[in-house]
């Protein structure tokens, strides 16, 4: 079979519309057509039965002509040099699409943490830090979490940077624990941001949540915090996937309640969630993860990894909206299919970027020394959503495009301007 995750290639030939149209420079798009650096490193680590193992990792700083370059960091067994390039691509857009002063990174360790114990995975994240520390820092690269990454593990990086340096700098790390300088609401700020796009769209459509039927793809920090309030809010969640299972209730489900269950059994379908029901009225059906991205619902919720949704299954998917919380969750040829059968899709890039801008509010607060309440957080957190969803929206509707082209024009935009006011010299910032 033919790999259907997108490439490169892929994602650059679908920009060249949006550069079209934004009269974007031959030098603008070199500049965006590759990454600006990567690190591939092989971290050692001693296992506890005293055998040494190595695992591949890289840092890939897309671009920084807008700030310090921003991301997250991956552990899992897909972790790869074109992977980690496009998601630190899509980085680069995100934080132009939100305004925020910063470029684009990501990084990622190609582990199964799963298979680690926990002094295993604290010596593996130091590592992992003790390998790009020399390019990372407040005012040049900034990691954060991200898939199978954790404020524990931020915690640990932080530390490994702090005494590497020999001086605190918390401001090197978001999504720290809150004893190590983390903000308030960084935990729930993807799936928040992302229920703050999605009610937008909702109130310009004249769509109430009580109205409608959502499963979700992913059970993890943001599928959760999105199910959770979504289900508050009165939309109607009737299906959940992790990577073994869904499970699926037309009466809905309780995400709090199959959240408290998955922390005893770990994984979703496990006996325990038919002998006590997580709705009210029906037995839970437990389904393939697979055969969830095909109910007929309303709202389709992408909150797993990217390729969820390719030309394999794409003219199976049902739902005519689809919410994309995780990165690249549609791969570019998929989304022709979808486009063509009238669906709807609310793009990565806007959507899942609470989790980027709490994390700057994160960096402001240790940059400044001073603390705010998670109302004060959750906050700013919606106004800056709301705004720039708003926006996307507008000019989707100006330019008669879809929500994503929108996205990336607003994205790509600020980027030349930033590039353009730069100068014309072939400059190297870091
Ligand atoms: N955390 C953040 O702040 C941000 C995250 N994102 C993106 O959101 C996505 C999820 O991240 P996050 O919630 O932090 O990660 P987590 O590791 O917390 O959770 C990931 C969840 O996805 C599940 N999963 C993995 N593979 C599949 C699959 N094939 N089908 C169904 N479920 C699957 C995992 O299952 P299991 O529980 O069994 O492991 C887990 O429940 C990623 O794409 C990430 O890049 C984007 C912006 C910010
Ligand atoms: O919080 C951050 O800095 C980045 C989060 C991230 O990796 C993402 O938005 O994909």
């Amino acid at each position: 079979m033919i790999d259907p995750s997108q490439t490169h290639q892929e994602i650059q030939l679908w920009l060249q519309g949006i550069y079209e149209t934004l009269s974007i420079s031959p030098d603008t798009q070199r500049r965006l057509s590759q990454p600006k650096l990567t690190i591939h490193t092989h971290i050692p680590l001693r296992r506890d039965d005293g055998s040494l193992q190595f695992f591949s990792a890289w840092r890939v700083q897309y671009d920084d002509t807008r700030g310090p370059t921003k991301g997250g960091i991956r552990f899992h067994p897909s972790v790869c040099s074109s992977g980690v390039s496009n998601l630190s691509f899509w980085m680069t857009i995100k934080c132009a699409v939100m305004n925020l002063p910063f470029g684009g990174a990501k990084g990622g360790i190609c582990v199964d943490p799963k298979t680690l114990s926990r002094l295993e995975l604290e010596r593996l994240s130091r590592g992992y830090i003790r390998s790009i520390c020399d390019i990372i820092g407040p005012e040049r690269d900034i990691p954060a979490p991200d898939l199978n990454t954790n404020p524990l593990i931020m915690g640990w990086m932080a530390d490994e940077y702090a005494q590497i340096q020999r001086r605190q700098a918390p401001a090197v790390i978001t999504g720290k624990p809150l004893g190590l300088g983390g903000s308030h609401g960084r935990t729930s700020a993807t799936g928040y941001g992302a229920l703050q796009v999605l009610n937008q769209w909702c109130q310009r459509h004249a769509k109430k949540p009580q109205q409608t039927t959502v499963a979700v793809q992913g059970f993890g920090n943001a599928g959760y915090y999105f199910a959770r309030r979504a289900h508050e809010m009165g939309y109607g969640v009737v299906a959940i996937s992790d990577s073994h299972n869904a499970i699926y209730s037309a009466s809905g489900i309780d995400p709090q309640t199959v959240w408290d269950q998955k922390q005893q059994k770990r994984k979703l379908g496990e006996s325990i969630y038919c002998t006590t029901p997580v709705c009210e009225t029906e037995a839970v059906e437990v389904l393939s993860k697979e055969q969830l991205l095909e109910l007929p619902v309303d709202i389709m919720v992408l909150a797993a990894m990217e390729n969820a949704i390719t030309t394999d299954n794409a003219c199976r998917v049902k739902a005519p909206l689809i919410l994309e919380i995780a990165n690249g969750p549609v791969t570019t040829k998929a989304e022709e299919i979808l486009l063509e059968h009238g669906t709807t899709i609310l793009p990565d890039v806007l959507v899942n970027a609470g989790g980027v801008t709490v994390s700057h509010l994160e960096w402001v607060q240790n940059r400044i020394g001073e603390y705010w309440d998670e109302i004060a957080v959750e906050k700013r957190l919606l106004q800056r959503m709301e705004r720039e969803a708003r926006n996307c929206f507008e000019l989707a509707e100006a330019q008669k495009c879809t929500l994503r082209q929108a996205a990336y024009m607003q994205g790509i935009k600020r980027i030349a301007q930033a590039m353009d006011q730069r100068g014309t010299q072939d400059y190297f910032a870091m």
